[in-house]
């Protein structure tokens, strides 16, 4: 397991999350294209992405982007590069890098349907410089490695000069955070948030099957397909790690869990073994009105497998790196004693409650007192509003507030799928009669409109406002150096 962020978040030095965020600017990555005569100085093949047959993604061989591009790697005996695409406009930035709307040059293509694509390019030199490449180098890995209706597809990769550019789906939908800015009250009805939570949910399932913690689950990092359902983007702040699936039963569920977290899997400053005394008595403290052991010994029956059921989830994972975006801060990350994959289902809490009730759970008046009232402040909701709302949606509304309260646990031993995963939330009484394996069928709540689909008039440098500010609003996702003030967990 390698967490690429402690890298940049030496506890001495910090990462301002917004510098630098215009690194790789429209003008530079242009004029390059110009001095480079828009071709790639080298071309790569794009690792799974560019194995040639569909097979390599199964969830995207039908699809006519997939197709264009497995016949253009066909004609170009897989050497694609940037001379094929035609860059339309910028879509977005982030801290890493621009994403531009393109299309293949029809020249090269002659056959194929015009199909749009995101393509995110990295600029290397100026990563380094700023001690940031590996994220990129972590995220370049993680696409590669994805095949999930809900996760994007790596078309292509290649370098030109000191660019990475990487070829995904193009999302016209924008991202949630500015699709709920639309909504009345600007949140979404529950009906909805059940909706994206359960395909959020089934992302990271996989994510976590594959190794991989994301830790950055927020609303601007949730873009809206074509189709109107949903793709989790970015993952330069993600964990990878080994995962060990086994077989839980009934006996072994708590055997087992002992097992794993003793699991001596990786050593160094990363590794959460040796800080598990502090740990109980850290979170003993914060969970002060939470229930009694028996409770929870209670509780913890509950959850445990009534028939075998594998489980495959990072829980071996751990890291002491402080990322991801305060309001979505889980307890353990900022305590900085060490988090795994728990994490994720801590900032699912997080984003349900932020599309419900249209603001995030410990939001302070400034992100110090965010932080400690994520630490400190016990889970609060907003009054019922019982006016104008039916008794289905009020019951519905009463299973949504159960949920969260359960994956806003701030212990994460004791918060829901940290002991079977993504099973045990998908069980909750608000996913009840939620079609998991067809819920590609399911109609989204909302679809792009036509106009939002292909605006391929505006040139390069034309920036979509709404989805731009969508990250800056709250700040971007960054691994930060540990406030002093919180050393004393
Ligand atoms: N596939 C896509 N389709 C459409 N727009 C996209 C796509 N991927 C990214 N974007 C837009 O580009 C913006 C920046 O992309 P991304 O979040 O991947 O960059 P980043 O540099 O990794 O950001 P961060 O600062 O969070 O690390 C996103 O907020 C989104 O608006």
């Amino acid at each position: 397991m390698t967490d690429h962020s402690d890298y940049d978040s030496s506890r001495s030095s910090s990462t301002v999350p917004d510098s630098g965020r215009s690194y790789v600017s429209d003008t530079s990555f242009s004029s390059s294209l110009r001095s480079f005569g828009g071709e790639s100085t080298t071309t790569t093949a794009g690792g799974g992405a560019a194995s040639g047959a569909g097979a390599g993604k199964p969830h995207k061989a039908n699809h006519a982007a997939w197709e264009a591009m497995k016949r253009l790697r066909l004609e170009t005996a897989g050497g694609v590069g940037l001379d094929h695409f035609r860059l339309l406009r910028r879509v977005g930035s982030g801290d890493i890098g621009n994403v531009y709307l393109c299309r293949l040059r029809r020249a090269s293509a002659a056959e194929v349907p015009e199909c749009m694509y995101a393509m995110k390019v990295v600029d290397r030199e100026a990563l380094a410089f700023r001690k940031k490449l590996e994220r990129a180098e972590t995220e370049k890995e993680i696409l590669g490695m994805l095949d999930h209706p809900f996760l994007p597809t790596l078309y292509a990769q290649f370098d030109v000069s000191h660019y990475s550019c990487l070829v995904m789906e193009f999302c016209p939908g924008g991202d949630l955070h500015t699709v709920r800015q639309r909504q009345p009250g600007r949140r979404f009805s529950v009906s909805s948030t059940k909706f994206y939570a359960a395909e959020i949910l089934l992302a990271l399932e996989y994510l976590h099957m594959m190794g991989v913690v994301y830790r950055d689950l927020k609303p601007e990092n949730v873009l809206v397909r074509d189709d109107g359902h949903i793709m989790l983007s970015d993952f330069d702040l993600s964990l990878k790690c080994d995962v060990m699936p086994r077989l839980m039963t009934p006996e072994t569920a708590t055997a087992t869990t002992t097992a794993v977290e003793r699991t001596p899997f990786c050593s160094g400053p990363s590794c959460a073994i040796h800080m598990k005394p502090v740990l109980t008595c850290f979170y003993g403290a914060a969970n002060r009105g939470s229930g009694s052991e028996k409770d929870h010994k209670k509780k913890e029956k509950e959850r445990r497998p009534i028939e075998p059921e594998l489980v495959a989830e990072p829980v071996s994972a751990r890291s002491r790196s402080f990322v991801g975006t305060h309001e979505y801060l889980a307890p353990e990350v900022i305590s900085g004693l060490g988090h795994g994959s728990e994490v994720d289902w801590w900032t699912l809490g997080v984003f349900m409650y932020e599309l419900l009730f249209g603001r995030t759970p410990f939001k302070g008046e400034d992100n110090e007192k965010t932080l400690i009232n994520i630490i400190k402040q016990p889970l609060r909701f907003p009054r019922l509003d019982i006016n104008g709302t039916s008794c289905r949606d009020m019951e519905e509304l009463v299973k949504a507030r159960d949920l969260i309260s359960r994956l806003l646990v701030k212990n994460p031993k004791r918060r829901i799928g940290s002991l079977r995963g993504a099973v045990e939330i998908k069980r909750h009484e608000f996913f009840k009669g939620v079609n998991w394996a067809l819920i590609r069928t399911v109609k989204p709540p909302e679809i792009p409109k036509e106009s939002q689909r292909v605006r391929n008039k505006e040139p390069v440098g034309g920036v979509v406002a709404a989805q731009r500010h969508g990250k800056r609003e709250r700040g971007a996702s960054a691994t930060y150096s540990i406030p002093q003030y919180f050393e004393y967990f």
